[in-house]
């Protein structure tokens, strides 16, 4: 078995385990993070000064975004939510959320705004990016479902295409992991916002 091999292995090792951690919370632990996330989201400059956000419509046990959209709807920002892109396989667009326009399941079952090209906001119109996670390490090393949507989409913002858009995951607390282990198109965060708190890591661009 050759090492790249043997590091996606041991990738979807972790990501099971860490997916079982955060299915085994509670219903009331869930609404309670929820909840929290909205007030450490907003206390986080990078989120509070963003006019234009995007965010992601969360699935299964992950951390509840619903509250947070709603909050920063509140706030006036304009916010936006990915679509899989229809013919570039892998590859993701931020579309602006409209609450009058109904969202639809993709084929993950998880709900996204309608596909219309007036609502696509290009990567160099967003001030900040919020991404989904499976686990986060303490240098910021992000493992995330598996498809490389979300390396693909910060590949162009890593190589510094994008130098205004603050990058920031959001997790439960208890997807953090050791030591996630890592391949050349995985991306580090910058930063990682739980319920209780902002981790901030080395290498920060923010
Ligand atoms: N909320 C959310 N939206 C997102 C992502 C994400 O991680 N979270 N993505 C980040 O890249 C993209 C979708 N990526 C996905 C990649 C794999 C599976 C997947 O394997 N789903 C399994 C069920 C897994 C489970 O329940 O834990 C399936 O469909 O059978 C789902 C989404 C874009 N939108
Ligand atoms: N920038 C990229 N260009 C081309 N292929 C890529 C890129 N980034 C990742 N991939 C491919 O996507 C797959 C994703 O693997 P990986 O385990 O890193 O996903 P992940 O980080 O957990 O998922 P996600 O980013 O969707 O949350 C790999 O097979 C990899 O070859």
């Amino acid at each position: 078995m050759n090492s790249a091999t043997r590091i996606q292995n041991s990738r979807q090792q972790l990501r099971e385990q860490l997916k079982q951690q955060r299915r085994a919370l509670t219903e009331a632990e869930q609404k309670s993070a929820s909840l929290q996330l909205v007030d450490t989201a907003m206390q986080q400059p990078e989120v509070a000064q963003a006019e234009t956000i995007a965010l992601y419509f969360s699935f299964a046990a992950e951390l509840n975004t619903a509250p947070l959209l709603q909050a920063l709807l509140d706030a006036g920002k304009k916010v936006c939510l990915p679509v899989l892109h229809p013919f570039a396989k892998g590859h993701l667009l931020m579309l602006r959320y409209d609450p009058q326009r109904p969202l639809i399941n993709n084929k993950f079952a998880i709900p996204e705004p309608p596909l219309r090209c007036p609502d696509v906001v290009p990567f160099a119109q967003l001030d900040t990016l919020l991404v989904p996670l499976v686990g986060f390490d303490s240098q910021g090393n992000r493992l995330g479902m598996g498809g490389g949507f979300y390396d693909r989409t910060l590949a162009g913002w890593h190589a510094g295409r994008y130098p205004q858009l603050k990058v920031m995951g959001l997790a439960h607390d208890c997807q953090q992991a050791g030591h996630i282990p890592v391949q050349s198109w995985d991306v580090p965060l910058p930063a990682v916002i739980t319920a209780t708190r902002c981790w901030r890591f080395r290498h920060s661009s923010l």
